[in-house]
């Protein structure tokens, strides 16, 4: 088997500007990778078929699966004829706002293009991922960006200031399109990106505690309130910064000092079964 890492995403700000006549919202968002990851394991296959195997029961097996579209997507623009099986190694929550199953489609578009020779560049590869949704194309490069369109046009930032993260996920799980869909536009408070971006130049901790922002969070917060149980325990546990990642409902907290991980580890695991204490991979590296 050849081995790809699928490291999990946090938006450290998520901003939408507009709803689009396709549907999807016009967003600004700052996202950068956690060391939280899926293994994806790829085999050649002779009999030209795409297999998943995984034994996680949220993980769909079949066509649903967004490794299963990467791979067929490669498969039939390149005219390939062996197939793949692809093991999924599941550690990062599904259906948590972490990029999951975007990362895992991003993993086998890189595993793909070294296994079945196909000499494709990262750009070409993120270009192929939009097709299969809008952040699979920031997982195909990983490392710290500012995202826009609809997620899918990646501006490479520096890594941010070193630290570690704190992720909680209750035991729900939500609909990215609901949450979008139940925004109310002219409602938002729009996050600080500018000053986001700053920070991250800066290496500013304390800037970049200061910038954190999602619009989605009110929303999700509002339809699950132990979503926002969550985040005040976090921020009473002592993190620097809490907020929700993406559609949520996982809520992240970011720390400076290792000295404090430990305490406020051990007082989420009272109130919430899955809880990481993961580090920052502020940039992109060889995740192939
Ligand atoms: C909210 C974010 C933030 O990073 O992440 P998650 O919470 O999913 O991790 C993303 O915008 C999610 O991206 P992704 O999960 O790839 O979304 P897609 O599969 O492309 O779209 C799912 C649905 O979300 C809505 N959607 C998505 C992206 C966007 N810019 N506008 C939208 O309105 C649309 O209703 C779409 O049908
Ligand atoms: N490889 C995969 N891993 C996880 N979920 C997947 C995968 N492929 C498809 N899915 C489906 O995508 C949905 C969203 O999953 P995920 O990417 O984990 O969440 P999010 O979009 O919130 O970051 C899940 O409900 C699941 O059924």
């Amino acid at each position: 088997m050849y081995y790809v890492k699928a490291p999990a995403k946090i938006n450290l700000t998520l901003d939408v500007l507009h709803k689009r006549p396709d549907g999807y919202h016009e967003v600004e968002m700052i996202m950068t990778t956690v060391d939280l990851s899926d293994r994806i394991g790829l085999e050649r296959r002779e009999d030209g078929k795409i297999h998943i195997l995984s034994v996680d029961r949220f993980v769909p097996t079949d066509f649903r699966n967004l490794a299963y579209q990467a791979a067929k997507i490669l498969k039939e623009m390149y005219h390939v004829k062996s197939g793949v099986t692809i093991k999924i190694e599941k550690n990062i929550p599904v259906a948590a706002g972490l990029a999951g199953g975007s990362s895992d489609a991003a993993a086998t578009l890189r595993g793909l293009n070294t296994l079945w020779s196909l000499g494709l560049s990262l750009d070409e590869l993120a270009q192929i991922g939009t097709k299969i949704g809008s952040d699979v194309a920031f997982c195909v490069y990983g490392g710290t960006a500012l995202a826009t369109g609809r997620g899918e046009k990646i501006r490479e930032l520096p890594s941010p200031a070193n630290c570690w993260v704190i992720l909680a996920k209750p035991t729900l799980g939500v609909s990215t399109a609901d949450i979008y869909g139940s925004l109310k536009i002219n409602q938002i408070e729009h996050p600080k990106t500018k000053q986001m971006i700053e920070a991250i130049e800066k290496k500013d901790f304390v800037q970049m505690c200061d910038s954190v922002g999602n619009v989605l969070e009110n929303v999700t917060l509002k339809l699950y309130p132990e979503v926002a149980n969550l985040k005040d325990q976090m921020q009473k546990f002592g993190a620097d910064a809490v907020l929700m990642s993406g559609s949520g409902p996982t809520v992240f907290g970011i720390v400076q000092h290792e000295s404090r991980v430990q305490r406020i580890y051990n007082g989420l695991r009272g109130f919430c079964d899955e809880v990481y204490a993961v580090r920052l991979i502020g940039e992109r590296d060889s995740l192939a």
